[in-house]
């Protein structure tokens, strides 16, 4: 657009891998600055090479403890990586918490792990659509892994940790009630689920939970396509050999979500999860999958733009003809209608649509 910055030095920076611009990015992206659309769309055609994965859990699961393990982990192996850690409901953004400061004391020194949290009050316009540009920026930055971690099970966090290739979902020990109350919404997205603190009295029970959960869910899946059983086993932590009925290894038509025990303060089980969570991704990858959900993704990605732009293009329009008080005044005073006054405004929205 004429008159906005068009940041090329900015995105040249980023590319060349300095953190700073990244950082600067990300805030752009937070604030909508004036310009970053363009930005954004500068850096789409550097992205689709990092994996990213959502963490998602109940508050104090152990979500940071893990991600920052995962972190580690992957550094070690020397592969970079990014997070980013949204909170709908915090007041704070920008790695300004204090909790944030001390989350990232482990990798101090050590850049190639990126932090960044993100809230609703820190952003304008949708926390979702901004993750979702965030997580470009640090794909185009070339970040190996992208952990996007978010708390609970609302809506808001499910269309976060959708713009995550591969999902996992902590459940501490607790009582069979806290599984039963994951099944609205979170059942559908887990890929993984991560019995965490599996110190704690209470996790083999579960992940027996969790084990029927997923084989009633899958039985169900069974006989309405009557298609394949599950790849792979939930044995969960070790190998106990458990396999599914069907022991077809190699079959990759299907993914049934996965349990694996963590004791995320003492890096437990990171190993094998971090395993996991490949596996899925190369499950992905093989079936076609990993293209299908982009496509999803990028289609619902644009809808949510038109959606945006076509609301502000008729806010835009309704102020230019004296607000839409003026207008409800007419309708009470049986001037006009509800109806009337749309079709009248968006009438010649229409007509420049159809030239
Ligand atoms: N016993 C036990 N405690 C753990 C484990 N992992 C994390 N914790 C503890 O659980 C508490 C919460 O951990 P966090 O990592 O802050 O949890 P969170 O899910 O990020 O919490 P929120 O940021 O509030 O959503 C901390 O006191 C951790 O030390 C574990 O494997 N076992």
């Amino acid at each position: 657009m004429s008159g906005e910055p068009d940041h090329a030095e900015l995105v040249e920076d980023l590319l060349a891998g300095k953190h700073r611009a990244l950082a600067r990015v990300i805030t752009k992206i937070e604030n909508r600055a004036p310009g970053y659309r363009n930005l954004v769309s500068q850096l789409h055609q550097h992205t689709g090479d990092a994996e990213v994965v959502g963490i998602t859990g109940s508050p104090g699961a152990g979500k940071s403890t893990l991600v920052d393990k995962m972190a580690n982990y992957y550094r070690e192996r020397g592969e970079t990586v990014g997070v980013i850690a949204v909170d709908p409901s915090s007041p704070f953004t920008g790695g300004a918490v204090l909790g944030d400061r001390i989350r990232m004391a482990s990798n101090v020194g050590d850049m190639d792990v990126f932090f960044r949290s993100m809230s609703a009050r820190g952003t304008l316009g949708g926390l979702s659509t901004a993750t979702t540009d965030a997580v470009k920026a640090l794909d185009a930055f070339g970040k190996d892994k992208i952990l996007i971690e978010t708390v609970g099970a609302g809506q808001n966090e499910i269309d976060i940790v959708k713009s995550a290739d591969t999902v996992a979902v902590l459940v501490p020990p607790g009582s069979g009630d806290d599984v039963q109350m994951l099944k609205a919404g979170i059942l559908e997205i887990a890929d993984v689920f991560v019995v965490n603190k599996a110190d704690l009295d209470g996790a083999d029970r579960t992940v027996q939970e969790l084990r029927e959960m997923v084989h009633m869910q899958q039985d169900n899946t069974a006989s309405l396509a009557t298609g394949h059983h599950g790849a792979g086993s939930t044995g969960g932590h070790g190998e106990d050999g458990e396999s599914d009925d069907h022991d077809e290894g190699e079959e990759t038509e299907h993914w049934e979500p996965q349990i694996v025990e963590t004791v995320a303060k003492d890096g437990e089980g990171v190993e094998e999860l971090v395993q996991t969570l490949a596996d899925h991704a190369d499950y992905l990858e093989a079936s076609g999958l990993l293209e299908e959900k982009a496509r999803m993704r990028y289609a619902e990605e644009i809808r949510n733009l038109l959606r945006d732009d076509v609301g502000t293009l008729l806010e835009t329009e309704i102020e230019r003809r004296g607000g839409i008080e003026a207008f409800a005044q007419q309708v009470l005073e049986r001037e006009t209608d509800p109806y009337s006054v749309a079709d009248e405004i968006i009438g010649p929205l229409e007509d420049c649509v159809d030239q």
